[in-house]
């Protein structure tokens, strides 16, 4: 996808977006409330029509070639879609019915912890059944490519684990995954790349390690020790330049250009003080601190 630009009226929901999803990899939109992640996805899965750019989904135009896109695509969409009444194993076997080679039903029911509710009617399912329904709907088919919009939504933390684990087990399969999520963790757990957006325009994109990880000269050395050490001297046996105090009691912090060296003369400057140095790590930032710092605290309506 190239330059997409969608518009509801004077709104401009997308703004210029390119995205590109590599085959059997996972790739996670990121964004605040109204960034324009569900316009992009449903653009991609031909259900609206694009004003400006270029959409190819597995190389087809997805509104003017739907009908051979949509066999080979999965789609979840946000917020389940079943009619009220719709029980979950006619759900399912009517979607797989539209496949040239489903999975078997019953099976994904009980793989999605739905075996028990399969005669539930739809409004009765609770919300995470109702997503893990929905989830079962865009992988009956067996599709190479699979949008996601917000798929852990509303679910317990055991639903979540299982989704990811399937996620992880599409991924493996070279099933393509396209997510959009809310949930760092998730964007961390799961996807090789990160594309985080802002009022339809892409504000950062990489992996989840080369967006947390902190500009090369400006990382951080974390260690715990005993309170009171002396700062100034170990600032004296560092590098010129590096940044050394006590953040908070007994928790030192060293910034500037980590590099193996520095990490080595600061334990071996512990050990002349005849103090061990606990719980050293390099510090990383979280994707929700990038995130924050990209798109800001203010909420979005
Ligand atoms: N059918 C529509 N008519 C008018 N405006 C719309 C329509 N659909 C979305 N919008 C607006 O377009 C913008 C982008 O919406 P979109 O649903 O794509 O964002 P999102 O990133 O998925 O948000 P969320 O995280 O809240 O689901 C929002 O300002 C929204 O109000």
């Amino acid at each position: 996808m190239s330059g997409l630009v969608k518009r509801y009226g004077s709104k401009t929901a997308v703004d210029g977006l390119d995205l590109v999803l590599d085959h059997g990899t996972v790739l996670a939109l990121l964004g605040p409330n109204g960034a324009g992640k569900t316009t992009t996805v449903e653009v991609c899965e031909g259900f609206r029509t694009a004003d400006g750019g270029t959409v190819r989904v597995l190389g087809l135009d997805p509104r003017r070639q739907g009908e051979q896109l949509r066999p080979r695509i999965g789609v979840m969409p946000q917020g389940g879609g079943g009619y009220p009444g719709v029980r979950p194993d006619e759900m399912l076997r009517l979607v797989a019915a539209c496949a040239a080679d489903p999975l078997d039903p019953a099976w994904l029911l009980e793989v999605l912890g739905l075996t028990g509710a399969v005669r539930t009617p739809y409004k009765r399912l609770s919300g995470g059944q109702q997503q893990r329904l929905s989830l079962a709907c865009a992988l009956v088919g067996r599709p190479e490519l699979v949008f996601l919009d917000e798929p852990t939504a509303g679910m317990d933390p055991q639903a979540r684990r299982l989704v990811w684990d399937l996620v992880g087990a599409l991924r493996a399969d070279g099933v393509s995954v396209l997510l959009t999520t809310h949930l760092m963790d998730e964007a961390e757990a799961l996807a090789d790349q990160v594309v985080i957006v802002d009022a339809g325009r892409v504000v950062a994109r990489g992996t989840p390690s080369e967006l947390t990880a902190h500009p090369a000269d400006d990382q951080q050395l974390r260690f715990r020790a005993r309170p009171g050490l002396d700062t100034d001297l170990l600032r004296e046996a560092l590098p010129e330049g590096m940044d050394v105090h006590e953040a908070s009691r007994g928790a030192y912090v060293v910034r500037g250009r980590i590099d193996p060296q520095v990490v080595s003369t600061v334990t071996s400057w512990c050990a002349q003080q005849g103090v061990l140095a606990e719980e050293l790590t390099v510090a990383k930032r979280s994707l929700e601190d990038v995130f924050l710092e990209l798109t800001g605290r203010e909420l979005r309506s």
